[in-house]
Parts: C-alpha cells; sequence; structure tokens
C-alpha cells in the first residue's frame, strides 16, 4: 500500500549531519549554560543558528530536502525518549525545562541515566529507561519545530526519528523490551500523523539495530512495527534508514512491509547486494554508498557501478551516505596543516555531500541498462605473519614478584590517569600550537602541574599515584602526534558524547615510533616521590578505535604495528624504573563485530595485539589495564586473555549487572566505586557501601579501590571531594581486613 501524496525521493541525500558547530558553538553554548553563564533563550538561539547554518549550507551543495531533527541538544537517543515521554518518575521533579539534561546528566540528587556507545561507534547515547509501567506519551513537538524551523527558511526537510524497534532494543529495564511494542507504535503513530499535518512527505526512521543479529522474535517486531505503521492513513512516505552494516534477513522482512523507501550500508554491508529480493523492486533503495564513518575519498567509479546495478533491480535509486556524518568533522577546507599529498585522498563531511550529489547527477545521465564494469579491487596485502606468541610468566609467579617488589597495602587505592584538564592548561597548549609559548615554558607548566598533582596525592594518601597526563590533549590524540604514520587535524571535532568532542587523527602510513613518548614525563612525576607512579599508555586497539584508519592493509596489521610502537614504549618505561604500566583499552568492546560470526576472529587479534605490547615486562612489573564503556561483562573472556596484573573497570553505575560476572575472574580488579561522568561526589559511605559489594564477589587480596575512569571531566573540588572519601572508605575497609587477618594468624 502506498500513499498517493508522496512525492518521489531525492535523488542524493544525506542520513544525517554534524550538530557540534564548526567551531563547537554548541559545546561552548551548553557549558555556558550549564555553568550559569549563558540563559536558556541563549543556548535556544544556538540551536536555531547552527540548525539555519546546516541546512543552508546542505542546500549550497547542491542537496534537495536534507534531513532535520538531526540537531540535539544532547544525543538523539534521549530526544527519542523524551518525545516518547518515556521518562523515569525520579526526574520529574526537576525544574521546567531541567528534566531533559537532568537525565543525561544527573542533579545534585539524582544520578543521571547510563550512557553507553552507539553501536561500534565512539559516540555515547543515553540509554532509555522503561518498564511495564511506561506510559508512552507521544509529544511530536521537536521534530514538528524543526521541520517548520526550515521550512520558514525556505528549505523543506525529511524529519529524522530512532525507528521504534532500535529505541526499544536500545533501552533498559525490561527481559523483552520489545514487550512495549505496540504502546510505543501508538506514539509513533501520532508523531507521524502530526509531521505529515505539517507538511513532512518523507520521515526517516533510523533502525542501525538491524546490522546486527536480529532472532526471529525480533524480525517479527520489525516485520509487524512497518506493517502498522505502514497502514496508518494519511501518513509520510516510510523511509527505514539502516547502517553500520548489512541487515542480512531483516532486509526481506522490511521489504514485505509497505514501507517505501529503505536506506542500506552498501560500504560496510555490500555482502547481501547479490540477495536482493525481488521484492525491492517497488521499493526506493537509499544507497549507502559513500562511507559515514571514515574520511576517505570514495571511488566514484566503484559507487558508480554499484549504483547502476542496483538501479536495474529497484523503482528507484537514491545516492547516500552509509549513516549518518555525525561520525566525521566538517570541512576539510578547514584543515591548512595537512599535506596535499594526504588532503587528495580525504573527504570531511561537507566533502562527502558533495560526493552524494556528485554521484547522483552521474548516475542520472548513465543511460539504463549500461552497468560500468566494476573496477577490478586489488585485494589488500595478506595479513603479516602473526609475532612469536606473547607470553608471560604464569599469574601466581609475577604476582608473588610484584607483591615482593611493590609491598602494597590491600585494596590498593589509585586513579586510571587523568587529572582535570584545566582551563589554563589548555590556553597554555593553545598558545603553544599557536606559537605564541615556547616548547621550554610549556613543558615548565606541564612539569609545575604534574608535582602538584603528585602533591595532591601524596596529601590524599593514594598508594599508587600518576602523574595525571596533563601533557595530553587528549588520550589517542596525544600519541598519534608522536608517532609516524599519524596526520592529526586542528578542527576535525566530532562529538563524542554531550558537549564533548574528540578530533580523531587520521592514521595514513606505516606507524613507527621515532622517539620515546611518555618516559619523561613519569620520571619526573616517579622522582617527586618515594611511592609507586603507575606509567600510562594508550592500548593498540583503542588508538585504532579511536583513529580514521587506511584501509589498504588490513586493520589487524595495522593495530599490530600500533602494538609494536607501544611495546617499545613499555620496554623504555620499564627501563626507566617505572614499575607499573597502565595500558588502557576502553575501546576493546567498541570494535567488537556487530555479528556474532565475526566477532571470535576480532578478538582473537585484538587480545594479540595487547598482548604484544605487553608481554615484554618483567615478572615484578606490575601491567594494568583500564576499561570503560566497555560492557565489560559481554567480553569478558577477551578481557581475561589480556593477561593484565590489574584489570580496572567501569562498574559504579552497573555494579548490580557486573558485579555478579566478575566472580571467577583470575587476576586482580578494581571495580569503579566513583563515577566520574556525573558532576555529583559520592560520600564515603556510599563509596564503602560500594567497595562491600565488590569484596562480597571478590577475594580481599585481589581488590583494589579507584574511580571508574579518569578525573579529566571534572574539577579539583570535586576529585579532591571524592578521592578524600574513596580513601577514607577503603582505609575502614583495609583496617577491618587487616585486623581479621591478624586474628586469623594469631
Ligand atoms: C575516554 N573517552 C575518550 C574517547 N575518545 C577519545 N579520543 N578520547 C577519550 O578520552 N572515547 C570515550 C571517552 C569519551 N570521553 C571523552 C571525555 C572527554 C572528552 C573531552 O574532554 N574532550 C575535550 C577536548 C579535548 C581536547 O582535544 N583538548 C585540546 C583542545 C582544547 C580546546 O578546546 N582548546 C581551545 C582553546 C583553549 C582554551 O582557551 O580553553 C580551542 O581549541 O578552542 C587540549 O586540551 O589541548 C572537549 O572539550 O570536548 C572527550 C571525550
Ligand atoms: N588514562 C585515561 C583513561 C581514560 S578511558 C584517563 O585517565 O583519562
Ligand atoms: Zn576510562
Amino acid at each position: 500500500m502506498t500513499t498517493p501524496r508522496i512525492s518521489p525521493f531525492p535523488a542524493a541525500t544525506v542520513l544525517g549531519y554534524p550538530r557540534i558547530g564548526r567551531r563547537r558553538e554548541l559545546k561552548r553554548a551548553l557549558e555556558a549554560y550549564w555553568d550559569g553563564r549563558a540563559t536558556a533563550d541563549e543556548l535556544r538561539r544556538t540551536g536555531r543558528e547552527l540548525r539555519r547554518d546546516a541546512w543552508t549550507r546542505l542546500a549550497e551543495l547542491g542537496l534537495d530536502r536534507p534531513p532535520s531533527n538531526t540537531f540535539s541538544a544532547y544525543d538523539h537517543v534521549l530526544d527519542t525518549a523524551v518525545m516518547l515521554g518515556a521518562v523515569p518518575r525520579r526526574y520529574r521533579d526537576a525544574a521546567p525545562g531541567e528534566v531533559y539534561f537532568a537525565m543525561a546528566r544527573g542533579t545534585g540528587d539524582v544520578a543521571p541515566l547510563r550512557m553507553t556507545k552507539w553501536f561500534d561507534t565512539n559516540y555515547h547515547y543515553i540509554v532509555p529507561e522503561i518498564g511495564p509501567d511506561t506510559v508512552f506519551t507521544a509529544d511530536p513537538g521537536k521534530p514538528v519545530a524543526e521541520l517548520r524551523e526550515a521550512r520558514d527558511l525556505g528549505v523543506a526537510t525529511r524529519p529524522v526519528l530512532v525507528g521504534p524497534v532500535t529505541f526499544l532494543l536500545l533501552a533498559e529495564g525490561m527481559d523483552v523490551p520489545l514487550d512495549r511494542l505496540d504502546d510505543v507504535l501508538g506514539a509513533y503513530e501520532t508523531v507521524l500523523t502530526a509531521l505529515a499535518a505539517e507538511g513532512a512527505d518523507w520521515v526517516q526512521l533510523d533502525e542501525p539495530a538491524l546490522a546486527a543479529d536480529r532472532t526471529e522474535a525480533e524480525l517479527d517486531a520489525v516485520r509487524h512495527a512497518y506493517r502498522r505503521l505502514g497502514a496508518l492513513t494519511g501518513r509520510p512516505g516510510l523511509f527505514v534508514a539502516t547502517y553500520f552494516g548489512g541487515i542480512g534477513p531483516a532486509l526481506p522482512v522490511l521489504a514485505g512491509t509497505p514501507v517505501e523507501a529503505i536506506g542500506l550500508d552498501l560500504v560496510r554491508g555490500d555482502d547481501h547486494l547479490g540477495d536482493l529480493p525481488e521484492a525491492l523492486a517497488g521499493k526506493t533503495v537509499v544507497a549507502g554508498v559513500v562511507s559515514g564513518r571514515d574520511v576517505w575519498r570514495t571511488d566514484a567509479d566503484t559507487a558508480l557501478a554499484t549504483l547502476a546495478g542496483l538501479r536495474e533491480r529497484a523503482a528507484q535509486v537514491s545516492v547516500s551516505t552509509s549513516c549518518s556524518l555525525l561520525h566525521v568533522p566538517y570541512d576539510l577546507d578547514a584543515e591548512t596543516d595537512l599535506s596535499p599529498e594526504l588532503v587528495r585522498r580525504l573527504a570531511f563531511a561537507d566533502q562527502k555531500v558533495a560526493e552524494v550529489v556528485d554521484l547522483a547527477a552521474r548516475l542520472a545521465v548513465l543511460p539504463s541498462g549500461a552497468v560500468p564494469a566494476v573496477p577490478r579491487v586489488t585485494a589488500p596485502p595478506a595479513a603479516t605473519p602473526a609475532p612469536a606468541p606473547a607470553v608471560r610468566t604464569p599469574y601466581e609467579t609475577r604476582a608473588a614478584a610484584q607483591a615482593r617488589h611493590l609491598r602494597l597495602p590491600p585494596l590498593p587505592t589509585t586513579t586510571i590517569g587523568s587529572f582535570p584538564q584545566t582551563g589554563e592548561l589548555r590556553a597554555a597548549r593553545a598558545e603553544l600550537t599557536a606559537g605564541r609559548l615556547d616548547e621550554a615554558a610549556y613543558d615548565e607548566r606541564v612539569r609545575a602541574e604534574i608535582e602538584q598533582v603528585v602533591r595532591l596525592q601524596e596529601r590524599l594518601g593514594l598508594d599508587v599515584l600518576v602523574h595525571g597526563e596533563p601533557e595530553r590533549n587528549d588520550m589517542v590524540q596525544y600519541f598519534a602526534e608522536h608517532l609516524d604514520g599519524f596526520a592529526v587535524t586542528r578542527h576535525g571535532w566530532v562529538q563524542s558524547y554531550g558537549s564533548r568532542c574528540t578530533r580523531p587523527p587520521i592514521l595514513h602510513g606505516d606507524v613507527r615510533r621515532p622517539a620515546p613518548i611518555t618516559v619523561r614525563w613519569a620520571s619526573y612525576a616517579d622522582s617527586l616521590t618515594p611511592k609507586p607512579v603507575k606509567g600510562m599508555l594508550t592500548g593498540p586497539v583503542t588508538i585504532v578505535a579511536w583513529s580514521f584508519v587506511r584501509r589498504d592493509i588490513p586493520l589487524r596489521d595495522v593495530t599490530m604495528q600500533v602494538a609494536e610502537a607501544v611495546r617499545e614504549e613499555v620496554r623504555d618505561l620499564e627501563q626507566a624504573g617505572i614499575s607499573i604500566i597502565q595500558v588502557d583499552e576502553p575501546a576493546l568492546r567498541e570494535l567488537l563485530p556487530l555479528r556474532t560470526a565475526d566477532q571470535r576472529k576480532y578478538l582473537t587479534w585484538a587480545v594479540e595485539s595487547y598482548r604484544h605490547a605487553t608481554s615484554s615486562a618483567a615478572d615484578h612489573t606490575q601491567i594494568h589495564t583500564h576499561l570503560c564503556y566497555s560492557q565489560a561483562d559481554q567480553i569478558l573472556t577477551a578481557i581475561e586473555a589480556l593477561d593484565a596484573d590489574v584489570t580496572t573497570i567501569e562498574s559504579a553505575r552497573s555494579a548490580g549487572r557486573i558485579l555478579p560476572t566478575l566472580r571467577t575472574f583470575p587476576r586482580a580488579l578494581g571495580p569503579g566505586v566513583y563515577d566520574i561522568h556525573s558532576p555529583r561526589v559520592p560520600t564515603s559511605a556510599e563509596i564503602e557501601k560500594s567497595l562491600r559489594a565488590i569484596l562480597d564477589v571478590l577475594p580481599a587480596d585481589r581488590v583494589w579501590s579507584n574511580p571508574d575512569c579518569g578525573l579529566k571531566t571534572r574539577t579539583y573540588p570535586q576529585v579532591e571531594e571524592a578521592l578524600t572519601n574513596l580513601v577514607t572508605a577503603t582505609h575502614h575497609l583495609r583496617d577491618a581486613i587487616e585486623g581479621e587477618t591478624s586474628r586469623s594468624r594469631g
């Protein structure tokens, strides 16, 4: 069934566009608003300006009817929860206008909703919380307002919504969230009706969850959802966008529903192209041939061949990006320091929009039936041979050597590495980049910060100290700046969560470490104190996960090159007398392929790369690893296989789920007891309660006491108070443990 009013889908489109602002205007506006330096009106004005700029730019680049409702003041999944009325009761008492940010960031009394990775990206969404009693009440206000706002600027747009199946599958609070599908669909019907009444001829419903393995029951839910929405009278055209991979069995299911357009990720999911079902003959295929996940220029001949082939089988083919452009920087033209040779290989968001428009124009003049020969794809070179197996001596032997060498008390206290990145530090770095501060003066500034951080930790009574990472703009970018084979950008900001952004480095060539990177900072901190100082490195998987990586050789081989550089750094830290070295792998879970069938292979080489980086360490050197946002429980076997002596993981907001899974973990663990993502400071009683819960499942001689993650986003007053409470709570329990030990000896 089709609705007669539906106009043809635009020949070229994108699934979404960056929203933080070319100069991070939204970041600045949000932080000013949260700090009380700007009013809600000022924040709204920035939002309006950013939306206007985005629509205007897309129109200038030649895009007809661009998407709307891709803007978000914090996160698009949170927007969807609010649109559906899924606001947990504990946030409803927040001041009017504050409920949204209370859900995202918490209040003095109420913790925020959980935040986790958006599929296999470095973007984080707010996890909706639903229950059997959640009353779904549609509020179409935001998408309708944006549709109207764009129309008033003379731009007709296509509102974008997170689809109902993905929304429910991402939500937590129910064993079978899809049990609430019909209630949620009722709310979507209201929203679709309101959008149609406001003049939307198409609505995009994003269903990236279909790129992961789905059960028969879940596929039935997809069928039911889109049959029901398809049957709505007076509705707009329905475009179901899928991305982050092929959708396999979900494709015939979707094709069998009345939706008019289906979006396919043909960059990562071209495997299903050969099986396009007959039913697609009546559909518009929105062909994602321009990657939204990387910064490489599209091979136009290959893309055109794919498009022409598709055109033979579908009612209409529209050219598109493989996913939203949220994951790439705005504009390559803003970069003036990249080599011309590299620039020729690159395309950021605006260049990708131009590619989409150009491909659509070329497809339009390609005679029907003409399918250009697919250019011969040169297979990537064979994987480099695996290095010699990376094995340390058995854990028990190492643990005994470390205990003798380090002489740490029970429940050792430590932090994850970074201390607050103050405005002064960032300003000093900006001055250095601008050439207004020389290297020597900048180094002096960093050393002063390290000294303060060391003294603070001594005052607080922490057992294993860190240097605080003041020299780092970012835990990946900093390493990229010191390794051959990477380029970094000046303005290539990509939203990570809320107001926070990163500039993913571009890994374009062979990676090599020309000189030690962190040794001088760790050694300096070590020289200031008799306490052990933990060296701090980012692991190979995380470095590649948070960079835009070359595609001409397998990712495994790229990661091994990075692992070799990290291995050299581990060796040099050890030689400089650093006996505890942490190699962070917060992105280990993030790169896990969405399809189960692909996961084992990934985990094998990911673990191999970590072990290559760390296995040369002497027995008495204690290797730590740290994981966050990692849903550690889902990859516990791989985490065990990393063979780190101590593993610190995020758990403060999800202890109930994670702790029971850790019972059999074979080495030392520090499940976080301070949620560093919230400005809220936990009391020592709360921390003690968390530690007691940990001691209920783990032996005391293997437990560490630490925060969830680094402290870089917090302020010094928050950190001092929280760490004071952490040390107090730990000492209280330590006294009890030591008392018990001496009683049992006596
Ligand atoms: C641990 N996390 C990280 C992820 N990915 C990374 N690549 N890095 C990570 O640390 N993914 C998972 C999580 C996500 N969490 C975060 C947490 C915090 C941030 C963050 O704070 N980002 C900063 C930007 C960091 C940075 O690059 N800083 C630079 C530039 C600072 C700057 O803005 N300078 C100003 C001028 C200076 C001034 O006057 O203040 C400018 O350029 O205009 C630096 O320190 O030098 C952020 O602000 O968003 C991200 C992800
Ligand atoms: N060492 C890093 C890890 C963040 S995941 C930090 O402390 O910020
Ligand atoms: Zn972390």
